[in-house]
């Protein structure tokens, strides 16, 4: 999907949300154990309740890797369920020497047919670049992340005071376009998202952390905001878990619902 395309499906959509597919067996409704595929029946009754409020689904690739073949399966099958008119995003956070980078493209942007991967900084741009040879494909780069341990390095100084993540976008930002490149920016950090937003002002963020991690959708959009939107906001336990029953889609959209309606008045107030 191309970056006229995203914004087009936010403006049909009135909505920026990114639903998450962390699909855990030990959290999916028990009725589903039974199916032959339980992953992909949950994924499924998921996507089949958000399509229409969301713009974007991130599977993350752990979950599924964890399973072997079977988990392998279920994520080719879920991707391919995904309609069109969705940003498919592998959060897989590869990266390593060039070569070896090529094939993680191939996994995820040829064998998965995935349309945005997200990708490890550290190693540099050798290991970024290979992902960035696909036609209408994205490479979401991590820049300042959601977690604690955003802490150990990303925020680390060098003699001129400048932090690490802001070297990262600085560097980063010239080895693709704002038509093949994103950052992931943690919700939880949302000052920090104003200064990413002085560094990329153009860029789409792909922003992880609100729900279950509680970072503020209203301060995500204060800080994040660009002409286009500029902002994916994931959220995936607090919708795909939002029951452990056999309502679970149900409330899985009521949940995406409330997010679409606050993204919806946020867009509005910006005359979007
Ligand atoms: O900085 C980051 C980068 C990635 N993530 C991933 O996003 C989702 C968040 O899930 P929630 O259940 O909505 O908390 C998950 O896949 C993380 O691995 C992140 O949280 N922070």
């Amino acid at each position: 999907m191309t970056r006229q395309g995203l914004i087009q499906q936010i403006r049909e959509k009135k909505s920026f949300l990114c639903v998450g597919l962390d699909t855990d067996m030990d959290k999916i409704p028990a009725h589903l154990l039974k199916l032959e595929d339980p992953i992909f029946e949950f994924n499924k009754a998921i996507i089949d309740a958000t399509k229409d409020l969301c713009v974007a689904y991130k599977p993350n690739v752990a979950f599924y890797e964890a399973l072997g073949p079977k988990g392998w399966e279920s994520l080719k099958k879920t991707i391919d369920y995904i309609p069109s008119h969705c940003l498919t995003i592998a959060d897989a956070k590869r990266g390593d020497i060039g070569n070896t980078s090529t094939y993680y493209a191939k996994t995820f942007f040829e064998y998965l047919n995935c349309d945005a991967v997200t990708v490890a900084p550290y190693m540099g741009e050798d290991s970024v670049t290979p992902f960035q040879e696909f036609k209408n494909k994205w490479v979401i780069l991590l820049a300042l992340t959601s977690n604690k341990g955003a802490l150990d390095f990303q925020f680390t100084t060098d003699s001129n005071g400048e932090e690490l993540y802001k070297k990262v976008l600085k560097k980063s930002s010239k080895w693709g376009s704002e038509e093949n490149l994103m950052y992931v920016v943690g919700a939880t950090r949302a000052e920090g998202i104003a200064e990413v937003r002085k560094i990329v002002p153009n860029h789409f963020f792909l922003v992880p952390g609100v729900g279950a991690q509680g970072g503020s959708l209203e301060d995500v959009a204060k800080y994040g905001w660009n002409n286009d939107c500029g902002l994916l906001v994931n959220a995936s336990r607090s919708i795909i878990y939002a029951s452990n029953g056999t309502d679970f889609a149900e409330k899985g959209r009521e949940e995406a619902k409330k997010l679409q309606q606050e993204m919806e008045l946020i867009l509005k107030e910006k005359h979007f």
